[in-house]
């Protein structure tokens, strides 16, 4: 080993007891059991229902507090004590609320931060020492460490504990203590989250998920085809930008552009009053609680017009110049006959409703008019100015990526494209053909090209974000082709189906499953896949477990625009060190139903795998990590100390 780096090591661990107790430290980490990993999905905006799902853990919370005291509460103390967990400040308001007198709250804050350390002390047992104090409210360690380590058999040491307690309640600390001893708990039950994509678009609150993100203990990230799109939208890519305003104006999110992201949209409602009125197909879905007056709605439909014809005539060079992008079949405004209002598509004529196309010059239809230029040009550069979403896009990348490979396991959004056979599909790239690993491995490498350069605007690159938004081959994507425009403006609904990339059928197979999980370096028999993206309809009789267990969907569709075709409210999963655990969740109503009415018994269970032997922090990711440290350590012990 290189010298000079142990020299370097050295400088940090400076003497021979350093060395020998990190060395122990580390080797008892790699023994104690895995942490616990949890996956979410497809958030798609819904702050709220998201936010529940994190504070309780999948149900964790509940689950630890149900064994300790199962005998000792009653189910609805059970219940409060959950949500005080989960929500502390705003539960700690209602029960103080809730007393006649002083005397009866400080009793209650004795019994409840007591109940509190002992729930620590349970959720921690498999963490060290050093672990739980990170994970402790810092201006409570020395006090919360005293109470923890108290043992029952030192009764003289009673009242030194009890008069801690009471201190802390008479010097007005109760309700930090209580708070922050909630917060450790929700940091304890899950180790490390993983989301698998999409948390952008369709529901109303995405840059908080993203706030909360930026700020969770541990996390990463595995983009979406909706993650992709305001990425490429912040790397200038102005298709991708377009996109997500259309998205917002659609349902209803426009504020999320130009209230949170500080966007002006004041140029684009100019060019959307000159040349659009009302139109049906184009108003916004109802989304936010608040009613609209009939001027914003209509305000919003002709937003709504402008930006998606933009969009249209935005996508046409880039199939030209890209022609190994084959989406040809996709230059859809050549193929109307703009005096008939009719389309051709595959050989059949189509009536065009809705048709909005007074900004289309029949005989260069993909023509933007100067104003509209002038537009985007406004917009993109809003977009690259925001700083709160450049805040949270550098996050994206920062902790993102397009698969994962994580503790065996392959986190992935959308699909590995396959054939008819099960091949790994085949994708010629100017000249040069990728498939499986390498073609994912490639578009990651164009955007993360394109996001480093977000001055070039028409390059590969950034053309390839959009790729990954709607491209047949795009493994965020993974549909023949995006019918975007026929949902717009043609009534029959044959042509506005999607036809899905043949993954989605060949992954309930098992080998099929086991051929993609070695493509990536996995053990096929240790290994699953992780998959959100395609909604999936319990409603239906669909397993969101396939191909014997290989294979998990956790798009359960947090997202309330699908929950009538899923019939749940999202899935997610659980990975501890005694196996692999869906969880189904019911519809979440509201944050105040939970506060009033503990409803919060809604999770399903169901066992993926269970592992044979206990799993430990030796076999994981992190383990390897640490083994090279303590590989590093004993050279450097070698080298120093033992000549
Ligand atoms: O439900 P909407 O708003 O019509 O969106 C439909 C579009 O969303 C997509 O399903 C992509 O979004 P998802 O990744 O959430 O599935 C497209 O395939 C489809 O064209
Ligand atoms: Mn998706």
């Amino acid at each position: 080993m290189n010298t000079k780096f142990l020299d370097l090591l050295a400088q940090r661990y400076d003497s021979e007891e350093k060395v020998v107790t990190e060395i122990i430290n580390l080797e008892a980490i790699l023994n104690l059991p895995k942490g616990t990993e949890h996956f979410v999905s497809d958030l798609h905006g819904e702050y709220q229902a998201f936010q529940h799902v994190l504070r309780n853990g999948s149900g964790r919370v509940k689950e630890k507090i149900t064994d300790i005291f199962k005998e000792r509460l009653s189910e609805k103390e059970i219940d409060e004590f959950a949500t005080l967990v989960y929500y502390p400040e705003e539960k700690l308001q209602l029960m103080k609320n809730s007393f006649v007198n002083e005397e009866e709250l400080h009793q209650w804050y004795t019994e409840i931060i007591e109940h509190m350390i002992k729930l620590i002390a349970y959720a921690s047992s498999k963490y060290t020492r050093s672990k739980l104090r990170k994970a402790l409210p810092k201006q409570f360690v020395y006090v919360i460490e005293e109470l923890l380590y108290k043992t029952d058999e030192y009764i003289n040491k009673k009242p030194y504990y009890s008069k801690i307690i009471q201190q802390i309640i008479s010097l007005g600390q109760a309700d930090k203590l209580v708070t922050g001893l909630a917060y450790t708990t929700q940091k304890l039950v899950v180790d490390h989250l993983h989301v698998v994509g999409d948390i952008y678009d369709r529901g109303p609150e995405p840059d908080k998920i993203m706030d909360t993100l930026v700020n969770y203990h541990s996390v990463d990230i595995q983009w979406g085809n909706h993650d992709v799109l305001w990425l490429g939208a912040f790397a200038g890519s102005k298709v991708c930008l377009a996109n997500i305003i259309r998205i917002s104006a659609r349902y209803d999110n426009l504020d999320i552009i130009e209230d949170v992201y500080g966007i002006n949209l004041r140029p684009l409602l100019n060019l959307a009053e000159k040349y659009y009125q009302d139109n049906p197909a184009f108003r916004p879905k109802r989304n936010s609680e608040e009613e609209h007056s009939d001027h914003e709605q209509l305000q919003i439909t002709k937003i709504h017009q402008a930006i998606a014809m933009i969009q249209f005539k935005l996508e046409s060079p880039i199939i030209k110049r890209r022609p190994y992008f084959k989406m040809s079949e996709r230059l859809l405004l050549e193929k109307i006959d703009y005096d008939k209002n009719e389309i051709i598509i595959d050989g059949t004529v189509y009536p065009l409703e809705n048709s909005c196309f007074s900004t289309v010059n029949p005989e260069k239809p993909d023509q933007l008019l100067e104003e509209e230029e002038q537009v985007l040009d406004r917009l993109l550069f809003s977009v690259q100015q925001s700083e709160k979403l450049a805040r949270h896009m550098k996050f994206l990348m920062k902790n993102g990526s397009l698969y994962l490979k994580y503790n065996g396991n392959l986190l992935i959004h959308g699909c590995i494209p396959l054939d008819e056979k099960g091949n790994m599909e085949k994708m010629v790239i100017e000249d040069k053909t990728y498939a499986g690993r390498d073609l994912l491995d490639i578009f990651e490498h164009h955007l993360r090209y394109s996001f480093a350069h977000p001055e070039e605007t028409d390059d590969l690159a950034t053309d390839m974000v959009w790729y990954l938004w709607s491209g047949e081959y795009s493994s965020l994507f993974g549909k023949k082709e995006m019918t975007t425009f026929e949902r717009y403006f043609i009534k029959d609904k044959q042509t506005h189906i999607e036809r899905k990339n043949l993954y989605y059928y060949l992954r309930e197979k098992e080998e099929i499953c086991r051929k993609i999980l070695m493509e990536f370096d996995l053990d096929p028999d240790q290994g699953h896949i992780i998959n959100g993206h395609t909604p999936v309809k319990e409603i239906d009789g669909e397993n969101p477990i396939k191909a014997n267990g290989k294979m998990v969907v956790i798009d359960g569709g947090f997202s309330k625009a699908y929950q009538s075709t899923t019939g749940i409210a999202g899935y997610t999963l659980l990975y501890n060190s005694f196996g692999m655990q869906l969880v189904a969740h019911k519809h979440f109503n509201s944050k105040e139903d939970v506060l009033l009415n503990g409803t919060d018994v809604l999770s399903v269970k169901r066992l993926v795998d269970k592992e044979l032997e206990r799993k430990k922090v030796l076999e994981t990711n992190v383990g390897e990590e640490l083994l090279q440290e303590v590989t590093m350590l004993i050279n450097l012990m070698e080298y120093r100390y033992m000549k």
